[in-house]
């Protein structure tokens, strides 16, 4: 019944709204109104005239007839796009967004919609062509009596996720080190080959297993659309320090490594290991069983046999951060995106190792090829550093899309693998 008579609103059609529109309409929702921009009326009322959604021109007029308004634009827009349509929003209506930021989110809604409708906000962690069953989905019960709120969460659980109640202050704190720091370290890692015109399956040290899971993630950050990431770096409070922290660790290894220091390289190095992975190791199953499994999505085309060791800088770095922030990794995984799952994976792999943790280290200290890749990478994690604290989008857009491009003919191929690479750390997720 209820399918029946409330009214779905979604603002923004782009790769994430019409994903929720599609799950809406097929659970049965029987009146979901959508729309984009209003230039883009007449393209959408034609290609979704079969698809059993209701195409409008704008936002006004979804927001006047419809009780549950999702907000699926761009988190740099969120302010302006709630500025504009919120006044229009249905009285009693529940209002929500998808944006992967809740600090603007919220103050948006706080600012701009009347006092007589309710915010519960939301942020699938995921992107568009992941299925979303069984991947978190965080929901914001913000300003929302508990029958709204569990309306939002009837129509949301047509997505089959498993859903995590926060605050979207904890929402923020969490996502800034499951997310933020992840791609600043995979984007580093991708201006890095770029800058010295250096495509990784061509390279010895990038054979194998957790070389794969770097390489793959890498390329697939490049291949989508960078507000995104800008977005959720930029705009979130917590971020800044996390991705600062995240560039020191990396600029502190790498003076210990061209100084050859040894004892405190190596100190460092296993005093981070120990507070981070030291209390799993023994209760815990690993994430990655091993890196054979991940040996099958390689794009290389230099035969294992030739593989040279890795300092593994990016990983050694991410555990330097975490401790000196004293941030447990585990203790996130609520808020794990399959991003986060296979970073921290490859990271755990690697410190749980003890072979392969000793040979990075000793890469580190003293093979002179690898320096060279490392001090690229030192300099592109200071770059992203600094361009998330300068809060610069467009520097943000420009930096993305001139690596974009270089890797650009690789996209179609590595998204394959890509999908296959994460629904293998998913089906491991549930097995636990
Ligand atoms: N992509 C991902 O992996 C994930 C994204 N998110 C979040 O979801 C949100 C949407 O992301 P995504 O779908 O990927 O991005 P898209 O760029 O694909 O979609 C955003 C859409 O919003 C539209 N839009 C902008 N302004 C308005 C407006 N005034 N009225 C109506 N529509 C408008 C844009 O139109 P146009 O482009 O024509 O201007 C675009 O179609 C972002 O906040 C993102 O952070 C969350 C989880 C995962
Ligand atoms: O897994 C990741 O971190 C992604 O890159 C996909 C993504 C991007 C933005 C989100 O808000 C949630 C997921």
């Amino acid at each position: 019944m209820e399918k029946e008579i409330l009214e779905i609103g979604l603002i923004g059609l782009g790769d994430m709204g019409m994903m929720y529109a599609k799950h809406i309409v097929k659970a049965g929702w029987k009146r979901v109104n959508v729309c984009d921009i209003p230039s883009r009326f007449p393209q959408l009322k034609e290609q979704l005239k079969d698809s059993g959604m209701n195409v409008l021109l704008d936002g006004h007029a979804v927001s006047r007839r419809s009780d549950f308004i999702i907000y699926s634009v761009e988190a740099e827009n969120i302010g302006k796009v709630v500025e504009i349509y919120g006044p229009s929003t249905k009285v009693d209506a529940v209002v929500g967004g998808q944006t992967s930021v809740k600090e603007p989110e919220i103050l948006a809604f706080e600012k701009h919609l009347p006092d007589d409708v309710h915010i519960v906000s939301f942020h699938s962690l995921h992107g568009p062509t992941v299925d979303p069953k069984e991947q978190p989905l965080v929901m914001i019960k913000h300003r929302a009596s508990k029958e709204k709120f569990d309306m939002a969460k009837r129509v949301l659980s047509c997505l089959e996720s498993d859903m995590v109640e926060l605050s979207y202050k904890e929402h923020d704190r969490i996502t800034a080190d499951t997310q933020a720091v992840t791609h600043v370290a995979f984007l580093s890692m991708g201006t890095a080959w770029k800058t010295q015109q250096q495509f990784p399956w061509e390279t010895p040290q990038y054979v194998g297993g957790i070389e794969n899971v770097k390489v793959n993630m890498a390329l697939r950050i490049y291949s989508n659309k960078w507000h995104v990431y800008a977005g959720l770096a930029i705009m979130n409070p917590s971020a800044k320090t996390q991705i600062h922290q995240y560039a020191q660790s990396v600029s502190d290894l790498f003076k210990l490594m061209i100084q050859e220091k040894e004892e405190e390289f190596s100190n460092r190095v296993r005093r981070a290991g120990d507070f981070v992975f030291g209390k799993v190791i023994g209760d815990r199953e690993p994430i990655l069983l091993s890196d054979l499994y991940l040996d099958k999505f390689s794009l290389s085309i230099v035969p294992k046999e030739n593989r040279k060791p890795n300092s593994h800088l990016s990983l050694l770095a991410m555990a330097d951060c975490w401790y000196t922030l004293r941030i447990n990794p585990y203790e996130h995984m609520v808020c794990q995106t399959p991003l986060f799952r296979l970073w921290t994976g490859i990271t755990e792999y690697l410190f749980r190792n003890t072979e392969m943790l000793e040979e990075a280290i000793q890469s580190a200290l003293y093979d002179r090829d690898i320096r060279a890749d490392d001090m690229e990478f030192y300099s592109a994690s200071k770059g992203w550093a600094e361009c998330v604290d300068i809060g610069n989008m467009i520097a943000y857009k420009l930096r993305f899309e001139s690596t974009a491009q270089f890797f650009e003919p690789r996209f179609e191929e590595n998204n394959k693998l890509g999908k296959e690479m994460i629904n293998l750390i998913t089906k491991k997720t549930h097995n636990e």
